[in-house]
Order: structure tokens, then sequence, then C-alpha cells
């Protein structure tokens, strides 16, 4: 189990002082996948890199498997942090060394035999995939495979704990899913606990049982992935999670669009929801009490486990009066809803 209790950093310059973590404490069972989820400058670097001690706390205690690290002696510390596994954005091979001395590497370094490295290298290899490349070196992979090798080289040392930096930020989408999907299949496999920090909300969603979202280091929110998205609390938690939609207007709406009402033009509203099991009904229901041309332009629904969440684009032609009942009437139904513009009639 790893449990963070009342972390705090703060950076000094001889110009600022700047607060990276104020007083973060969580708690992580083993086995679970727990994603940490903020905007660039949040904190979320430092945070992991505070759990295996790369960057030392202020103050607070970081416990992994019932061990304080803040404790150890240097010499500890370095066989703790043998428990711990690292995987970064930018994979931090060694490009002078093939794939499979680099998964050899943390092995070598400890002094493994030669044959016992060579049946954990190859084990490894095949454990994420890669049996093929072994002789290859980093310059010839793809990024995807490269995290692959990094993926291995972080479980030589069979950790109970692995930190994933923004492991997938530099990868396509497809290639994403594909090193999202082997993480997944590692934690059930090895029942690895895993640790780790994104921007998007889309790896949360993925594979994270806990999120934790943070905001100016501080731990704003955390909980099951399912309760954080059925019931978000903090406005930075709900724009995570609408902004995971990724949806736009419309091209030709875009173009048209006005900021000022010209008269008889339609208004564009953004709607957002989490948890709307019946959204479509209510947007029945408006249409029916107001009597209104309400048209769907554009619309996105995902699902986290059985949470639905979604992001609407919508057409109203009606007038002022009724414009405000409709916003009052999502409002009450807990959509979010945003006046985007206006468009012309003939639009
Ligand atoms: N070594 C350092 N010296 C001074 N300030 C630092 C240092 N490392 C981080 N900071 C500051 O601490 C704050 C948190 O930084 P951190 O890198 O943890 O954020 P982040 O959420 O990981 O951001 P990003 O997603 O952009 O990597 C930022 O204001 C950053 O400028």
């Amino acid at each position: 189990m790893i449990e963070l209790k009342n972390i705090s950093k703060t950076f000094r310059s001889s110009k600022k002082k700047t607060i990276a973590l104020n007083q973060v404490s969580l708690k992580i069972n083993q086995g679970k996948i727990f994603g940490i989820i903020g905007k660039s400058g949040a904190g979320k670097s430092t945070l992991i890199r505070c759990v295996n001690l790369l960057e030392r706390p202020d103050e607070g205690e970081v416990w992994v498997d019932n061990v304080n690290l803040l404790d150890l002696s240097e010499a500890k510390l370095t066989l703790e942090r043998r428990k711990i596994g690292m995987i970064f954005q930018h994979f931090n091979l060694l490009s002078s060394r093939t794939v499979e001395d680099n998964i050899a590497l943390p092995l070598e370094l400890i002094g493994t035999s030669k044959r016992e490295i060579k049946s954990r290298v190859d084990e490894l290899l095949h454990l994420v995939g890669i049996g093929d490349k072994a002789k290859e070196y980093p310059a010839n992979l793809s990024g995807g495979q490269k995290q692959r090798v990094a993926i291995a080289r972080a479980l030589a040392s069979n950790p109970t704990l692995l930190l994933c930096d923004e492991a997938t930020s530099a990868l396509d989408p497809a290639t994403t899913k594909s090193i999202l999907n082997l993480l997944k299949e590692i934690n059930q496999k090895l029942n690895l606990t895993i640790l780790l920090i994104t921007h998007e909300m889309e790896v949360i969603n993925r594979i994270c049982d806990e999120v934790g979202v943070i905001d100016d280091g501080i731990l704003v929110e955390h909980g099951s992935v399912e309760d954080v998205f059925t019931n978000p609390k903090e406005d930075i938690t709900k724009e995570f999670i609408t902004n995971s939609l990724d949806l736009s207007l419309p091209t030709f709406f875009e173009k048209n669009i006005s900021a000022s009402k010209q008269e008889n033009a339609a208004t564009i509203y953004k709607l957002s929801f989490t948890n709307l099991p019946h959204y479509n009904s209510i947007i029945e229901e408006v249409k029916g009490l107001f009597s209104s041309e309400i048209e769907l332009i554009n619309s996105r629904i995902e699902y986290a486990g059985s949470v639905n969440y979604g992001t609407l684009f919508i057409k109203v032609q009606a007038n002022e009066q009724n414009n405000r009942a409709i916003e009052n009437h999502f409002t009450a139904q807990t959509f979010n809803i945003k006046k985007v513009g206006y468009v012309g009639n003939s639009n």
C-alpha cells in the first residue's frame, strides 16, 4: 500500500517562492491504478517525484509497503527504491544500448548473474509484446515500442509500484490506447500498483480505479473514478470531464456565429452534463415546454463505468424571455449551459 501524508514542497529561488505541493494526502491500495490529473504547473510531476524521493518533500510522510521512505538512510532508500519502477513521457532509454541491454541495465546495477539477466529480459520482452526487438537500438523503434522497452526496464526488478509520468503524452491516440491496455494488463497479471499523472481525462477514464484532481498544489478532489464522474464537486473537475470530449462547433456554425444578436437570430448553446441517464428525454421535455425550435447540432456522449457524461451544441429559435427560461430549465436539471453566440435565421 502507498500512503502520502501531508506532503508539502516549496521551491525557492532568489526571486520567488513557488508552493508546488500543499498538504497532499492520499492512499492507494495494492493492485489499484490511481491517476492524478491537473493542468500544467499544478504540481503533478513534483508529486510523483516525491513518491520515490527524486524530489524530497519539505514536510510529510511517504509510506511504501509500511516503510516511511523519509526515515531511511541513503543505503536503505536505494534498496527500497527497487520496489518502485518509473516510466517517463520521453522514455529515457539509452540510445547506445540495444533494447535487451536497456532492459538489463537495472539488473546489471544490482549484480544479477548474466544467466539470470538473460532469462528475465526474455520474459519481460514477451510480457510487453516486443519479443522480436531484442537486438534493435531505440532509434529504430516507434514511440509505442520505446515505451514498451521502458515499461520492461521499469519492471525488471519486480517492483510493487509503477510510477508513470505522463507516459502516453508523446504518443498518438491509437498508440496511447495500446500502451494503456498494456499497463492495465500488467496491473492485473502482476497485481502491480500504478500511480500515474496525466492532463487527459481519457487516460483516467480508460484505466484508473481512482482519481485525484490537483490544482495549484492542492489535491482538491479524489475518489473512485465512477464517484468523481457521477458527482464532480469542483469546477476544475467538471472542466476536465467535459473537455475530455473534445467537441467543437461544426465549421459551418463556427464561420457564421456572432457575439451580438440580430433580429430573429437563433442562439447557440453548449450544454454539458455528467450522470444524466435521461438527458435525451430532458431535451424533449424542454422542446415541448417552450414550443421552441431546438435543434441538436453536435453531441458526444461517453461513459465512465456506468456513468454517462456528455457535451452537446444546440440551436434555439426563441425570444429572449424563452431563452432565459430554457437556460433555467436546463440548469435546474443539472446541465451546465453556456451561450456560445448567435446565428442568422437562415443558418
Ligand atoms: N525545480 C524547480 N524549481 C523551481 N520551481 C519548480 C521546480 N519544479 C517545479 N517547479 C514549479 O512548481 C510548480 C509545479 O510544477 P510541476 O512540474 O510539478 O507541475 P506539473 O503539474 O507537473 O506541470 P506540467 O504538466 O506542465 O509538467 C510549477 O509552478 C513549477 O514552475
